[in-house]
């Protein structure tokens, strides 16, 4: 059974001593500022966040620059532990936040294939019987052959979009890096989102494309400063 389920869901970043805030009126982005009974300074990203989601749900994240975004998938994603409240997953997840996290920037676009699937726990021989498929998804051609930093945006996009669908997670987060891809590409991500999801995984994409949210998704949960300020089905 897939499912991710958050309770009560906290993350502190802690600020450097060295920083010196001098008591600006709280802006309109962000996390908030806040100290504990220690003295210790933190930026509270996330707070208090809680949901459920279960197979075939797709959630779109929602919110204004520093609302938290971001954060909320890299906790789901497992990059950071959260400091108060739990996070549970259910399903092999795997994410599309930041075109170039987890490539390899001087291996091959090929070697990175044969890198994700091993780290997404895949043997070689079931790496290899989706390797064809993967490249055919992203277009390269040759340049599959070439270092990954030789890469345009778009064409990192494009591999690390088809890599982390042909490895068919069950959980896959994703935030605004589809806008990289040209319009074309955009098109056939998008059949492919869909067929995703009618398989009932679980995807969570984190945007600011309204049209996009609502194409993709079947709920939407409005982040402000670090909190869920709403969360309602759509469609
Ligand atoms: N490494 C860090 N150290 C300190 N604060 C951080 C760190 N990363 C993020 N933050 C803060 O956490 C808050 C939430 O940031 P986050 O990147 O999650 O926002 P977001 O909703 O994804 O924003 P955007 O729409 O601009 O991408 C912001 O106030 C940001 O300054």
């Amino acid at each position: 059974m897939v499912f991710v389920r958050a309770s009560n869901v906290g993350l502190r970043y802690p600020i450097p001593r060295r920083v010196r805030l001098r008591g600006e009126a709280a802006g309109r982005v962000g996390g908030r500022f806040q100290t504990s009974a220690g003295g210790s300074r933190y930026v509270t990203a996330l707070d208090g966040i809680s949901f459920e989601l279960g197979s075939g749900d797709r959630l779109g994240l929602v919110g204004t620059n520093g609302a938290g975004k971001t954060t909320l998938l890299k906790v789901l994603y497992g990059i950071y532990e959260p400091t108060s409240g739990t996070m549970e997953t259910q399903g092999r997840v795997d994410a599309l936040f930041n075109i170039n996290l987890g490539f390899r920037a001087q291996a091959t676009g090929r070697r990175n294939i044969v890198l994700r699937g091993l780290i997404a726990g895949w043997s070689m021989a079931e790496i290899e019987t989706r390797m064809d498929d993967i490249i055919a998804f992203s277009e390269l051609g040759d340049f599959i052959d070439m270092p990954f930093d030789t890469y345009s945006q778009g064409m990192g996009a494009r591999l690390a979009f088809a890599i982390a669908t042909g490895f068919q997670p069950e959980i896959l987060l994703m935030d605004e890096w589809i806008g990289a891809g040209d319009k074309a590409f955009q098109d056939k991500a998008k059949t492919r989102l869909e067929a995703m999801v009618d398989k009932a995984g679980i995807i969570v994409l984190a945007s600011h494309n309204d049209d996009l949210i609502k194409r993709v998704c079947n709920k939407i949960m409005t982040l402000e400063n670090g909190r869920v300020a709403s969360l309602d089905a759509i469609g």
